[in-house]
């Protein structure tokens, strides 16, 4: 039996870790309360996954990896970055896949929400052109339409001020103040876009190493939950994340008064702690993961890091544990297997390996 089906159901081997330093208000963990059983996975390969790659992908080939995405129960799909071409050229096609998002069948009768980055004024505004042109294509809050997908914008603060410089080329503050304007923006009518916040480097940052304060991931979160985002992801950037700073990040952001509902975890493999720090945060009741089909990925602003815990890894791991994330694990094993040979790399996700491998020995 493999030691991921022995787990227990409600992951109780994982209680015995340090305290965190913030006291918490309110602790029950998720043997106390009700195990909600169904998890969301949000699919970030198209955005995340490719960003890093030296070639660029063809829009074509861009446009049918989300599509194969979406046809496997992946109902949240990152698809794209309006950011600058000259810091990030693989984005540069974004607005092209906002366009054929609009103005093409859904490809999967499951409701679609697809989410871009937008770091500024200008990147919005790239994305509302689209959008002006095509005003009756997607759904919003006044006027919804499950036949017609969903948007979000992203916006991205770092946890230190060296990663905001790389990444954004401002300090966390003159970046908070850019995406105040951004996300009032994109909640205005008549867009009424809902707005993620991620929160880059919250368990290592490559220039400043672990010394990353909890508290000041905290403080970010709650600034940007007050300017309007519906949702915090918390990116572990370069995978330095362990479980039992997973637990105390969680547990001081509990303190601060936010909620698990409210945060989403991003992540990386890098050093092979993804879904242990998973288990960690499922523990604490977070019920929302990115993931990247194959474990696509890597970025550019953090070297040596590599992609994304792979979405069939974070399937297979639900399933393990009785939770039911609506992802067909074959399909999106498929999925990986077919973006790889696109990209001419190897298949990155342990379980889309061993899936796919287990269906060619049954064939035999
Ligand atoms: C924020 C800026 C633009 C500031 O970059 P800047 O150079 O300081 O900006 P600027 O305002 O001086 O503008 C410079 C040029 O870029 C243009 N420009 C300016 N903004 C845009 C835009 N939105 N779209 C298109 N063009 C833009 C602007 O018009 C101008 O063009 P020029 O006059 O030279 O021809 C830049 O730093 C940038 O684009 N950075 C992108 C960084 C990025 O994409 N990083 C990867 C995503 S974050 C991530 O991967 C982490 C995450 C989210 O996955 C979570 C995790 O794992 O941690």
């Amino acid at each position: 039996m493999s030691r991921l089906a022995t787990l227990p159901r409600r992951l109780a081997l994982l209680r015995p870790l340090r305290r965190t330093t913030c006291t918490a208000r309110s602790y029950s963990t998720v043997s106390e309360q009700r195990l909600d059983n169904r998890v969301k996975i949000v699919e970030v390969g198209p955005r995340d996954g490719l960003q890093n790659e030296k070639n660029i992908v063809p829009l074509a080939t861009k446009i049918e990896l989300i599509e194969r995405l979406a046809k496997t129960g992946l109902q949240t799909i990152e698809a794209g970055s309006f950011v600058a071409p000259k810091w990030v050229p693989q984005m540069a096609n974004s607005s092209e896949i906002l366009s054929h998002i609009l103005t093409t069948p859904p490809p999967s009768p499951h409701p679609l929400t697809y989410s871009f980055l937008a770091p500024n004024m200008k990147g919005l505004s790239n994305a509302f052109s689209i959008l002006d042109a095509n005003p009756s294509s997607f759904s919003t809050e006044s006027n919804p339409s499950p036949s017609k997908p969903s948007l979000e914008m992203a916006v991205f603060a770092s946890a230190t001020e060296t990663f905001s410089q790389k990444n954004l080329n401002a300090s966390i503050a003159a970046s908070l103040e850019t995406f105040r304007a951004v996300i009032s923006a994109a909640k205005e009518t008549p867009y009424n876009l809902r707005v993620r916040g991620y929160i880059s480097v919250v368990l290592g940052c490559p220039f400043e190493g672990y010394d990353v304060s909890p508290h000041r991931v905290a403080e970010i979160a709650t600034e940007l939950l007050e300017m309007g985002v519906d949702e915090i992801a918390l990116g572990d950037t370069t995978g330095m994340g362990t479980a039992p700073r997973t637990k105390d990040l969680l547990n001081c952001l509990r303190s601060a008064g936010i909620r698990n509902e409210d945060v989403a975890m991003h992540f990386h493999d890098t050093y092979g702690q993804a879904l242990v720090n998973t288990a960690v945060a499922l523990e604490h009741g977070i019920r929302t993961f990115d993931a990247s089909v194959s474990g696509l990925g890597g970025c550019p602003y953090s070297p040596g890091a590599t992609g994304n815990v792979a979405t069939e890894d974070v399937v297979y791991f639900m399933e393990s544990l009785g939770m039911d994330a609506g992802v067909d694990l074959d399909g999106v094993a498929e999925v990986g297997e077919w973006i790889s040979k696109e990209l001419g790399r190897g298949n990155g996700s342990t379980v889309g390996r061993a899936v796919l491998g287990r269906r060619k020995r049954k064939q035999e």
